[in-house]
């Protein structure tokens, strides 16, 4: 597969960097973009020479803000129940046997958030900051994004996440361990090559089983994601919904109470 929305690369040896590489769009995913994150995640994945996967952004402006709101009008682009094949894809950064390693170096907000926390590890610029905005314009991640989300920052925190879709700084992620590290922007290169040596010092199959260990205890997500990703198709083709396409694209509030008070009894 020939990539137009990503870069893969092996740097150093033995560790794959995947570059979300649409920075002039803050990185936000198609369908195209997923379909070749895909590709990329299988990649490495399987590739034994492989110990590590690092997956970025392009641009020192974000690492990813979620799906492409240009390319969102009712139902994402592309081939999946919302389009875009997002589930298939947060499946396989759980499924591949090794560490994934989310190296934030900007905004991380909606789908962007969601890849972030379903890496195995977190490491953020002092720059970076992180949040939720699907209620806010007419989405909400039904799976992995909320049921994991409480999951490490517990049910309180992860329902404010998602209700008051705020922004949060670096630091305030790390304090609710939603990041693993955090160090000044400029370092970040240098300080997700340090994890890498250290996970590649390490046994691949004692990695390989942690992971899947650690993701035994989650994995009834997968269902409810799958349940909720066929009614987030329904609810994509209401007003109510689309309201928060136009708006954010339109650079205005949106009024979703307007939709839900003209529904019928
Ligand atoms: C990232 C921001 C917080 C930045 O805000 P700021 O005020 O600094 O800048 P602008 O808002 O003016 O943005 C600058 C520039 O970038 C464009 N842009 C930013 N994000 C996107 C995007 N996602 N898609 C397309 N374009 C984007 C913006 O239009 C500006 O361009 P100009 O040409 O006008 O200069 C803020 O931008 C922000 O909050 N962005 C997020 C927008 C968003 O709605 N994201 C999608 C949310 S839904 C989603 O991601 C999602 C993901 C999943 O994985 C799901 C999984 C399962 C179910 C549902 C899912 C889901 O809904």
């Amino acid at each position: 597969m020939t990539y137009e929305d990503i870069l893969y690369e092996v740097r150093p040896a033995g560790v794959a960097r995947i570059t979300i590489n649409r920075a002039d769009k803050y990185n936000a995913f198609r369908g195209q973009t997923v379909d070749e994150l895909i590709h990329a995640f299988q990649t490495a994945g399987w590739d034994r020479s492989i110990g590590v996967i690092v997956l970025t952004g392009a641009g020192d402006k974000a690492f990813c803000t979620g799906g492409d709101q240009s390319a969102h009008d009712g139902q994402y682009d592309g081939r999946g129940t919302i389009g875009l094949p997002i589930d298939e894809l947060q499946s396989l950064i759980r499924d591949v046997p090794k560490p994934v390693i989310a190296r934030v170096n900007g905004f991380a907000i909606g789908g962007g958030n969601v890849l972030a926390t379903i890496c195995d590890l977190t490491i953020a610029s002092d720059k970076a900051q992180l949040g939720q905005v699907g209620p806010k314009v007419g989405s909400v991640d039904p799976g992995f994004g909320t049921a994991y989300l409480a999951r490490i920052v517990g049910e309180k925190k992860a329902r404010e996440i998602w209700y008051l879709c705020k922004r949060y700084t670096a630091a305030e992620a790390l304090a609710m361990g939603l990041v693993n590290a955090v160090v000044p922007h400029e370092e970040l290169d240098a300080e997700v090559d340090r994890w890498c040596a250290e996970l590649l010092e390490r046994s691949p199959t004692a990695l390989s089983l942690a992971k899947r260990s650690f993701n035994a205890d989650t994995e009834s997500i997968r269902g409810i994601s799958s349940m909720g990703m066929a009614a987030l198709s329904l609810y994509y083709d209401t007003d109510e919904s689309r309201e928060g396409g136009v708006a954010f694209r339109e650079k205005r509030k949106p009024d979703f109470r307007r939709h839900v008070t003209a529904k019928k009894a």
